[in-house]
């Protein structure tokens, strides 16, 4: 289909830049700036546009044609909302990681592709017979991104011809903008060796190559006119050794030695830069970036002497309104020290959707509290012009109130018996992690039934059959324990969110999760109560139609707000344990209606782990609590699974002990068994499903492969307590596949009792 033609800008009429002299004095850092934007479209049009290419159904002429407007509109509204300090080479066809990857030529041969397009979708979807790279979260936010591999003989070649065309798209439109590059440091410190990397080889012994990769982009930039280059090194807010500290000086003390560049502006986010901080004010660049929603500001202030600082005080990971006081205060206490200050987002707005003008349907007591990006733009603007009467004070601090306490569980072993005598499963038992492939039929339903074209009757009708089918089929593969599938589920958290007080939804608030995939996080604006029961019509349904046990199946309070925006003015542990109360409710409501295994999923445990191993403990500390307190009123009978996936796992397996479920399902096939190697496995004390199906690719494991994963469990774990079940659940998936790797899945497990003598189950 054509594309409409890209719209003329409305803004004041365009003038080309005058392109620097060579040699002239740094110039002036605007005013107001952003980190970043969104990308992904406001209706989701690179998403569409991208799924029509990879689907056949448009050609490469087309997405590209996508991406030019996208940008191009972006630029145009920016503009016309006055901001000064615009950005480009932000808009990513796929990760702007793996743009980094391209930026430098370093990209695993596998996966290239006669167009910088097809080797993206190459390498993050992968191919035929060819697994993607592997991909994990962008420090603690939702974003993934794919992880690059760098070798002792990765070739770096510079290709600076994405930045530059943005630049130029961008200059033709009469936008001057800031090229956003991903920083070398950041760049080395995300990415992992090749396979065939010696052990102990550390991508970040490749600086050398890799700066002289940078030096050759930052003069092409600079021959095309660039003013100013954004260097993004999030990775300086985590905890970083002597070595990496000092790789962080010779990288800026190198690069802000080139006599031919343009001024160089290192964006630090999501956190303080800590003992970071003199090593970039050492460095010969002329501008920093401070997040100042999540730090402070630093007290070595003075060290900054003589370089721009661009102070984020709006924040990029939240949809709220700034608070003008604190914001205004670090500004003047900024401007106070004599710095040349900018006013900026805290990261990039990626994080964030687009507009909040196009929710039409949230409570106007709502809407006066929140900012979604064009809003924060407009605060940036706002507090640079010094016009902060334009922002509302946000609502004061609610106190906190502690939830009293609650009664905890019998010690597992007691629990173990009441469960076994209650189930009496199998060795091994075989299940899923709760959803089934969510068809387009539907999805269908759904969005009639929202539109109001589907009578809520009919749509129930249809939840009902597909119920009866999912359990149908689990039955025929013979699997020990049941789910309903979740067909009435869009997603794990929105569909709670849609049922809990104190949480809105909005209707076009996407945010880019991976890839062309987006995820609508809900608003959590107030106090969180459950008005009635939740999941019990559909788990007791599905229950009353089968013998087998069927596993109740809710989502955790800690992902539940992990995947949320959350209300600012109480503390996280206080709206954790109101979201674990409800959870609690729910639990004992489906144990009075007779369900004997609930799952309460926490994929995201993992995910909110502070950047910083100072406050790692405090953080598993209230996130341990609230998953205790959403499950700990169940019955010794009552078996209470939990699930967690994503990221490694690794890195919080004593947590995932302290969870003190019954039986934990953890991802373990896409990462090749790793989590089997680790020593707090061997002494896990109840029951764990490390996944013997990679349910991330349509690729269906066989038997053997499956019953190999089954021994390694068997052979790591103490004896009787492995599960047999996949890495995730399968809504994503395809029926064909779905059921040929399930029904390999149980002939695994079949095979592996039956061939192995399995040690008794312990209690
Ligand atoms: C991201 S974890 C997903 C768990 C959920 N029960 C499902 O099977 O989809
Ligand atoms: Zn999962």
């Amino acid at each position: 289909m054509p594309q409409p033609p890209v719209p003329q800008p409305a803004v004041p009429q365009p003038v080309t830049p005058p392109v620097p002299e060579p040699g002239a004095r740094t110039p002036e850092f605007p005013a107001a700036t952003i980190l970043g934007y969104p990308r992904i479209g406001p209706r989701r049009e690179l998403k569409r546009a991208m799924e029509a290419y990879w689907d056949g159904r448009a050609g490469l002429a087309e997405l590209r044609e996508t991406g030019r407007r996208l940008r191009a509109e972006t630029w145009t509204d920016l503009a016309r909302r006055g901001l000064a300090g615009q950005v480009s080479n932000t808009f990513s066809d796929y990760d702007h990681v793996f743009d980094a990857a391209l930026l430098l030529g370093a990209v695993p041969e596998r996966y290239r592709r006669d167009t910088p397009e097809d080797t993206a979708f190459a390498a993050g979807r992968g191919a035929a017979g060819l697994a993607p790279l592997r991909m994990t979260k962008w420090f603690d936010t939702n974003y993934h991104y794919l992880v690059p591999e760098i070798g002792p003989d990765t070739g770096f070649r510079a290709d600076p011809s994405k930045p530059l065309t943005e630049y130029a798209e961008a200059r033709a439109l009469g936008v001057e903008t800031r090229p956003v590059l991903l920083g070398p440091v950041t760049f080395l410190l995300l990415s992992e060796p090749t396979a065939d990397a010696p052990a102990g080889f550390a991508p970040l012994s490749r600086l050398d190559a890799v700066l002289e990769a940078y030096e050759q982009i930052l003069g092409a930039l600079a021959d095309a006119g660039v003013g100013w280059v954004q260097l993004d090194e999030p990775a300086l807010v985590a905890d970083r050794s002597a070595d990496e500290l000092a790789a962080t000086a010779t990288a800026y003390r190198r690069l802000g030695g080139l006599a031919h560049r343009p001024a160089l502006f290192v964006a630090s986010y999501f956190g303080a830069l800590g003992e970071a901080l003199p090593v970039l004010a050492a460095a010969p660049v002329e501008a920093i970036g401070l997040d100042l929603v999540r730090g402070e500001l630093p007290d070595e202030l003075d060290a900054l002497r003589g370089k721009v600082i661009v102070a984020g005080v709006v924040s990029g990971r939240d949809v709220w309104r700034t608070d003008p006081a604190r914001a205004t205060g670090q500004l003047e206490r900024l401007r106070g020290t004599g710095a040349t200050v900018a006013v900026s987002t805290s990261c990039s707005l990626l994080h964030v959707p687009y507009d909040l003008a196009a929710e039409t349907e949230l409570p106007a007591e709502l809407t006066g509290r929140l900012a979604f990006a064009a809003q924060k733009v407009d605060e940036v603007v706002a507090l640079a012009a010094g016009d902060t009467g334009a922002i509302p004070t946000p609502v004061p601090a609610a106190a906190p109130v502690e939830l009293p306490p609650v009664a905890q569980r019998s010690p597992y072993p007691v629990r173990a018996v009441a469960q076994a005598a209650r189930l009496a499963l199998p060795d091994l038992p075989t299940t899923t992690i709760g959803s089934f492939p969510q068809t387009g039929e539907l999805r269908a339903a759904r969005a009639a039934l929202t539109a109001g074209r589907l009578d809520p009757a009919e749509y129930d009708r249809i939840i009902a059959t597909e119920i009866d089918r999912v359990l149908a089929l689990q039955e025929e593969l013979g699997l020990d324990v049941l789910v309903h599938g979740e067909p009435e589920r869009n997603d794990m958290v929105q569909y709670f969110a849609e049922h809990l007080d104190g949480f809105a939804v909005t209707r076009h608030g996407w945010v880019q999760s991976y890839g062309s995939r987006c995820t609508r996080p809900p608003i959590l604006h107030g106090d969180v109560r459950r008005a009635g029961p939740i999941t019990v019509r559909w788990a007791s349904y599905a229950q009353s139609r089968t013998d087998r046990p069927v596993k109740g199946m809710l989502t955790g309070p800690v992902t539940i707000v992990a995947w949320s925006f959350v209300r600012r003015d109480l503390p996280l542990r206080t709206v954790v344990h109101q979201v674990a109360d409800a959870i609690r409710g729910e639990v004992a409501d489906l144990e009075a209606a007779g369900i004997g295994i609930v799952q309460v999923d926490e994929p995201a445990l993992r995910e909110l782990l502070p950047l910083r191993a100072a406050q790692r403990d405090d953080y598993l500390d209230w996130a341990v609590a609230a998953y205790r307190r959403a499950t700990s009123g169940a019955g010794d009978a009552t078996q209470i699974h939990t699930h967690l996936c994503y990221s490694d796992a690794e890195a919080v397996l004593a947590a995932i002990d302290a969870l003190d479920a019954d039986v934990t399902s953890v991802e373990s096939a896409r990462s090749h068994g790793r989590i089997l190697a680790e020593r707090a496995v061997h002494s896990f004390a109840r029951g764990l499903g490390p996944g013997v199906y990679d349910i991330h690719s349509r690729r269906v494991p066989p038997a053997d492969e499956i019953a190999a994963g089954l021994r390694a469990a068997l052979a790591a774990l103490p004896a009787g307590r492995v599960w047999a079940n996949p890495d995730c659940g399968l809504k994503t998936r395809g029926y064909p596949e779905v059921t040929a790797a399930l029904r390999n899945l149980v002939a695994a497990a079949r095979e592996v009792r039956s061939a192995d003598p399995v040690p008794a189950r312990q209690h």
